[in-house]
């Protein structure tokens, strides 16, 4: 931008009150000036001698010999030469004369500024401000689109622009933001390092709420002065750099993650904790559970395929007095069923012909002092029911081609998501043998059953799959989340984590986009044709219904009161929107 220095046109001529009319005229043509300013022998401003003056004088007939002494005006218009040039529009607008004299302390002639040099600069600078305009459009647009978190800060360390994804991140709102001191509302970046060190900070690396960012701190420099500073936040990790370096470190988290999982596989990593629901029927479930898990009862646990009968199973051993000695799986349906004998009950040495001649011990004796998981229990073969049954009853067994009884101290938690009732009627299923694991029995609903589980199940996995996969997923878009909540869950939980593990691996702007969920479940929403959409309002009691419920733990009439609302008035609801009773 021009400075008050490069408008003035500088006096180079001397020109005192002695100067002749002749010199006057020829000084004031070859220079194109309106007016000469005079001066005392000191160099200081006495008046101006102006074309006025020179007509002035030929009227009046002076010999052009004549000292324009007489003809000169004392009375100045004069600019300070450190007028700021913010101020020459109103010198421009209220000056009473087309040229003004600079001086500077001294009352010295720095030289003089016309009205017309003035508008030509104003005009210049207009045009420059307009391409600043110009610009900054073109920057906040680019800020608009940039992929990654960017803030600028001035020179006083006051927030000027962000990006969304920024305000995204960090749940900020713009107005909250603009304007205001970088380190009252992003602290944790540490903008203000570079004011000191006036160098830029690439890759500092940041952790904010177990998620891992690159920070980038970025001086903005004028003349080795620091007038602000721009934090690049790189937190869509380094998927970014590379997709294949995306993928090979979420295969390599993953693998890590699943080898740490493996070593831990006998003995069971869930507990309590970690079998998310804010589910009342599910809180109270858990409840028994736990309870049931203090007794040396058999526990069956009942429900469809990925409801977390296994997680259930698990906690149970967890919480039980068993939880220092092993947790052991057999699964009944994966096992042949010629080798789920010798797999359960172990074998003696030379019982089989073959390499593995040393003998192999079981599950049961594996399980010696703590828990024997029997998954898809309702699988099992009649002739292995009845032995199975035999070491319930009597604590003992033998082993495949054994001879000596061994006896075994097992808790046995069984699961299916067969109909055991049908089974026995249909002659398949020992009775004895249900009676015998059915002490007592957990039924897990599937999730369609478990409204409220869904949107919690969704937060509770972003958050353990954002440090498995080392991603910074942060939230899901309506539309995705809409797709989430009205589908049909056919493989329960299970398939809801999965889902999420896709989803979140092709998410591209730290939230799960439509397009991120698989092709079948966005068809299987859109054909069920959803039930009539629900308007805002609708949707908002919808919410608040469920939220009540949940504080409340399910009791209608509690949760009524707190609804403000009658009792028969929140079952009319409850049946409109088809929550669970
Ligand atoms: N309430 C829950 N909170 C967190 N994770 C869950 C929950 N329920 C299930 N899961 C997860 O879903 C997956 C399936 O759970 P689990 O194996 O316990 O189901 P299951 O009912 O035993 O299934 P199957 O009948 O197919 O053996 C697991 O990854 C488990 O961690």
């Amino acid at each position: 931008m021009s400075q008050f220095n490069d408008l003035i046109t500088p006096v180079d001529c001397i020109v005192t009150e002695d100067t002749r009319l002749s010199e006057a005229i020829s000084l004031m043509n070859s220079k194109k000036w309106n007016l000469l300013p005079v001066t005392n022998t000191n160099r200081e401003l006495v008046g101006v001698f102006t074309r006025s003056g020179i007509f002035q004088m030929i009227m009046d007939r002076k010999p052009l010999t004549t000292p324009i002494k007489s003809y000169m005006k004392e009375h100045v218009e004069t600019l300070p030469i450190d007028t700021p040039y913010e101020n020459i529009e109103m010198i421009v607008k209220n000056s009473p004369v087309g040229t003004g004299v600079v001086i500077d302390e001294h009352h010295h002639v720095v030289g003089i500024l016309t009205k017309t040099d003035m508008v030509m600069s104003l005009l210049q600078t207009s045009q420059e401000l307009k391409t600043v305009k110009i610009l900054k459009r073109t920057l906040e647009t680019a800020l608009d689109h940039a992929y990654d978190g960017i803030v600028m800060i001035d020179e006083k360390k006051n927030i000027q622009m962000v990006s969304p994804p920024l305000l995204e991140l960090f749940n900020l709102q713009p107005e909250s933001v603009l304007s205001k001191p970088v380190m009252k509302v992003l602290p944790d970046l540490h903008l203000d390092n570079v004011y000191q060190s006036a160098t830029a900070e690439i890759s500092g690396f940041l952790e904010i709420n177990g998620i891992k960012y690159i920070v980038h701190r970025i001086p903005i420099l004028e003349d080795g002065k620091v007038i602000g500073a721009i934090g690049k936040i790189v937190f869509r990790q380094l998927n970014e750099v590379s997709e294949l370096f995306k993928k090979l470190q979420k295969a390599e988290n993953k693998a890590s993650f699943y080898h740490q999982q493996f070593q831990k596989s006998a003995s069971a990593r869930f507990t309590w904790e970690h079998l998310f629901t804010v589910d009342p029927y599910m809180e109270k479930l858990k409840k028994s559970a736990a309870k049931a898990a203090k007794g040396r009862s058999t526990i069956l646990i009942r429900g469809e395929s990925g409801t977390g009968k296994e997680l259930f199973a698990q906690a149970i051993h967890n919480s039980s007095a068993r939880s220092t000695g092993k947790f052991i799986v057999v699964n009944c349906a994966a096992i042949p069923e010629d080798l789920l004998e010798s797999e359960f009950f172990g074998y003696d040495e030379g019982a089989f012909t073959g390499a593995r001649q040393k003998g192999k011990l079981g599950k049961f004796d594996l399980a010696n002092g703590g828990t024997l998981f029997l998954d898809e229990i309702g699988d099992m073969s009649l002739s292995l029911q009845a032995k199975l049954l035999r070491v319930l009853q009597e604590r003992e067994f033998y082993r495949v081609g054994g001879t000596v009884r061994i006896q075994v101290d097992v808790r046995i938690v069984a699961a299916t998501n067969r109909n055991l009732e049908e089974m026995v009627k249909e002659g398949l299923f020992r009775e004895d043998l249900y009676y015998r694991l059915n002490v007592i029995s957990l039924n897990v609903p599937p999730l369609r059953e478990r409204l409220y589980d869904t949107d919690h199940l969704i937060s509770q996995f972003m958050i353990e799959l954002n440090q498995i996969l080392g991603t910074s997923i942060t939230g899901i878009e309506d539309r995705a989340r809409e797709v989430i909540l009205d589908y049909a869950w056919p493989g329960n939980v299970r398939e809801l984590r999965n889902v999420m593990e896709r989803a979140m691996t092709f998410a591209e702007n730290g939230k799960i986009r439509f397009e991120d969920l698989p092709e079948y479940m966005v068809k299987q929403v859109s054909m069920r044709d959803l039930s009539p959409r629900v308007s805002l309002v609708e949707n908002a009691e919808l919410e608040a219904i469920k939220k009540a419920l949940v504080q409340v733990k399910g009791n209608k009439v509690k949760a009524a009161r707190l609804l403000g609302i009658s009792r028969s008035g929140l079952y009319e609801k409850i049946k409109k929107y088809k929550l669970p009773t």
